[in-house]
């Protein structure tokens, strides 16, 4: 099974993904292609492991172009700390085939403007008991997509948005690989 991931920062959840297909936890898998909508370490990590890379720079064009250059026989386009909004056309072409990490509890916490440090912020600032991260289908609503997966950790009173955002990294690096293999192999949970 081929897949696309798309990246726009260090990249910590693609190389996990790439670490669990190496070691077995993903099964039946390939990453086929990173695409960038900027210079970002993510795509050091593709070209460290040889895999292709592509930078489309953000844009309005940015989803046109990528429809332009994403082989067919791609089985999943999973977004790995991607910040741009792709459009609503690629996501009905795409329909059921692209995947979204979230760092925060869906749906309370997504949607416009609910990405990286400002959601762990509004975590704290909303004095939430709880944060965590989701896996879900991309739509065309933002965050609005099936969840597939998600994990929540208890807050407590010392954590700030730092720490916040570590704990989330960490539920992250333990859910994806176990979301992806259930969408790409079907298996239950
Ligand atoms: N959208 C969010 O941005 C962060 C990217 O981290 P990385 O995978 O690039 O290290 C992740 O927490 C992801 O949920």
């Amino acid at each position: 099974k081929n897949l696309v991931i798309l990246v726009s920062g260090s990249g910590t959840n693609l190389q996990r993904i790439i670490d669990t297909i190496d070691n077995g936890e993903i099964q039946n898998a390939k990453v086929s292609l990173v695409v960038a909508d900027r210079e970002c370490y993510g795509l050091e990590r593709a070209k460290n492991h040889n895999i292709e890379t592509v930078l489309i720079p953000r844009g309005k064009n940015f989803s046109n172009e990528l429809g332009k250059i994403i082989p067919e026989n791609i089985d999943l386009i999973v977004l790995a700390g991607f910040l741009s909004i792709l459009k609503p056309e690629f996501c009905e072409n795409w329909k059921g085939k692209i995947i979204n990490i979230h760092p925060a509890m869906l749906p309370k916490f997504g949607g416009k403007g609910m990405w990286g440090h400002h959601v762990h912020n509004a975590v704290i600032e909303a004095k939430e008991k709880e944060s965590g991260a989701t896996v879900h289908f991309v739509t065309s609503g933002i965050d609005e997509g099936e969840i597939i997966l998600q994990k929540c950790f208890e807050i407590t009173e010392n954590d700030t948005p730092e720490t916040v955002a570590e704990k989330v990294h960490k539920i992250e690096y333990e859910i994806f690989p176990i979301a992806i293999n259930k969408v790409l192999n079907n298996i239950t949970i």
